[in-house]
């Protein structure tokens, strides 16, 4: 598992109510069952514990496992690199206080702050005279590790290497990058390392020097919690750089708009512009201009000949497209057969990310698009029917089991239903986001739910701000899977907080103003 998909998990957990406290408890409690086991094999007598710890929930974890390990006998020192008001992870510090909070003491337990490098020499020459029948845990840095190791943190890897003590290392050996294994500097040599949860990439690739032998506990976090799209799934996009221009934070065009319809690629562009893309240009047809134009000052909108989209307007499009990092195709174009050539030549032309929605999922041919891996679908139940008819039924399913109803349905049929989605979306190699009660986001192997949203939510237009949302992201560079599945989140939020302010007579034009808050969530 990827670092940042487990911290998204981790604070997916909290939005389900299972607090990091608890889960720090869950690492601790099954860190201190492994040390107590492998003690027990290695050494034929009761033995020392130090435990090195840093500022963040890896040392956490360490500070829960020592409570564990005094309980079970064991005399602890713990080594802190770092005193209280170092430690920004409040959990961390609370379980900190406990042990403090433990006074006066009667359990066998040290707490010594090395407040620097000269002291970390002392425990060096200590370590080297009489430490073979003693466990060092590794507790300094997880999977919260950035950049090059500061020389605190070297110097105890290096002490923590010289000694000949059993090391066990938490999580990750310190100094390790979780995601790639590479280590760049200094690296604890660990005899085990106890992870969390799923193991960490890094750890797959990384030699088994470093590693040494790898278990993993589970910690109590529910299959749900990696499936629920949540709020850690805002961890993903990247913080905007305090120096960027305008554009760097991406730039979409929306192809859409009709002399019928102008309101849905007005909502699409003010929705991606909520979701902090720079620019957003819409290409419609002349009809629709101008009240798209007086819709919105913060979009820049392109007039094109005709009162639908049709092909003398592709020149044009193609070069809009030159300047912008995604395209959301479809929104108020109506249906009509020149409309239907042009988007068909588009999406084979256009060779950045695309969201196909509304009228397109109509139009455009599901085999030109299969093999794009940069596509993203929109479509409700209905469109999701008619847009892969023929795969329905060659698979031999019926339109009932590709019906998103899933109320009173019990979890074999919940993975039933997921799995007759899956086999049809997997048709494509993009993704596919089934609109509805909850949405559901498929590609290939990979699902996620959303669960935000309420009834209120099937008044017109909503689906054109979570088309706007999605390509709003994914012109800001997150994948096509991530983009679609914090779309709906976000959508779906944003629809909860208007019913909170506006009660059931809320409208989609309501929507974008929760966004940007809500973009502030982790
Ligand atoms: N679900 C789980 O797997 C759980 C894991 N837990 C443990 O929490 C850590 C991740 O915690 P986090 O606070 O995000 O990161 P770290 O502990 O690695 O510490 C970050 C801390 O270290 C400082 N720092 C970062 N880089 C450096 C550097 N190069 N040199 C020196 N110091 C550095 C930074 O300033 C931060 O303060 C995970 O690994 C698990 O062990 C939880 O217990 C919950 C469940
Ligand atoms: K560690």
């Amino acid at each position: 598992m990827d670092p940042i998909d487990m911290q998204v998990t981790d604070h997916n957990c909290e939005y389900l109510g299972l607090s990091r406290l608890c889960l720090m408890e869950n690492a601790g409690k099954s860190l201190s069952d492994e040390v107590a086991t492998l003690s027990t094999f290695t050494f034929s007598k009761p033995v020392k514990i130090v435990i090195f710890t840093g500022s963040g929930g890896n040392g956490g974890d360490g500070f829960v496992a020592a409570r564990h390990l005094l309980n079970r006998g064991f005399s602890v020192d713990l080594c802190l690199l770092k005193n209280d008001d170092e430690i920004k992870f409040q959990d961390a510090l609370t379980n900190l206080k406990v042990l403090r909070n433990l006074n006066p003491r009667v359990s066998r337990l040290n707490i010594n702050y090395l407040k620097d490098s000269s002291e970390i020499d002392k425990l060096d020459i200590a370590f080297n005279n009489n430490f073979s029948e003693s466990i060092i845990i590794d507790g300094i840095l997880g999977t919260g590790i950035k950049g090059k190791i500061r020389s605190k943190e070297r110097r105890a890897i290096e002490v923590i290497n010289k000694s000949n003590a059993l090391k066990v290392a938490i999580d990750v050996p310190s100094g390790m990058n979780p995601l790639t294994g590479e280590v760049l500097d200094v690296c604890v040599k660990a005899d085990y390392t106890v992870g969390f949860h799923k193991v960490k990439t890094g750890l797959k690739i990384a030699s088994e020097d470093i590693v040494g032998g790898l278990i993993t506990c589970d910690i109590g976090i529910p299959l749900e919690a990696e499936l629920f799209v949540g709020d850690g799934d805002l961890l993903k996009l990247k913080n905007r750089s305090n120096n960027s221009h305008k554009g760097n934070n991406g730039s979409l065009l929306i192809i859409g708009g009709s002399k019928e319809y102008s309101g849905a690629p007005g909502l699409a562009g003010i929705s991606a512009i909520s979701s902090g893309v720079d620019l957003v240009h819409v290409a419609t047809p002349e009809s629709a201009a101008t009240p798209i134009k007086s819709y919105s000052p913060d979009l820049i909108v392109h007039s094109l000949k005709g009162d639908y989209l049709n092909l003398n307007n592709q020149e044009e499009i193609l070069n809009l497209v030159e300047d912008v990092d995604a395209v959301l195709i479809g929104p108020g174009a109506s249906q009509n057969d020149e409309t239907k050539k042009l988007f068909n030549i588009l999406v084979h032309k256009i060779k950045k990310p695309i969201v196909l929605d509304a009228d397109a999922l109509k139009l455009v041919n599901r085999k030109l698009i299969s093999k794009r891996n940069d596509i993203i679908l929109t479509p409700h139940n209905n469109e999701f029917k008619q847009f892969y008819q023929d795969i329905i039924h060659e698979e031999g399913l019926t339109f009932d089991d590709v019906s998103m109803r899933f109320d009173n349905l019990n979890y074999k049929t919940v993975n039933d239903k997921l799995t007759f989605f899956q086999s049809v979306t997997n048709s494509i190699e993009g993704v596919t986001v089934v609109k509805g009660e909850s949405d559901f986001i498929f590609q290939g192997s990979k699902v996620k739910i959303n669960t935000t949203g309420n009834p209120g939510m099937t008044v017109g237009g909503t689906g054109d701000c979570l088309a706007g949302l999605t390509s709003g992201l994914l012109a800001q560079g997150l994948n096509v899977f991530d983009s679609a599945s914090l779309a709906t989140f976000l959508n779906g939020k944003a629809g909860d907080l208007a019913m909170d302010k506006y009660g059931y007579g809320f409208a989609a034009s309501n929507l974008s103003e929760f966004i940007g808050k809500l973009m502030d969530g982790v």
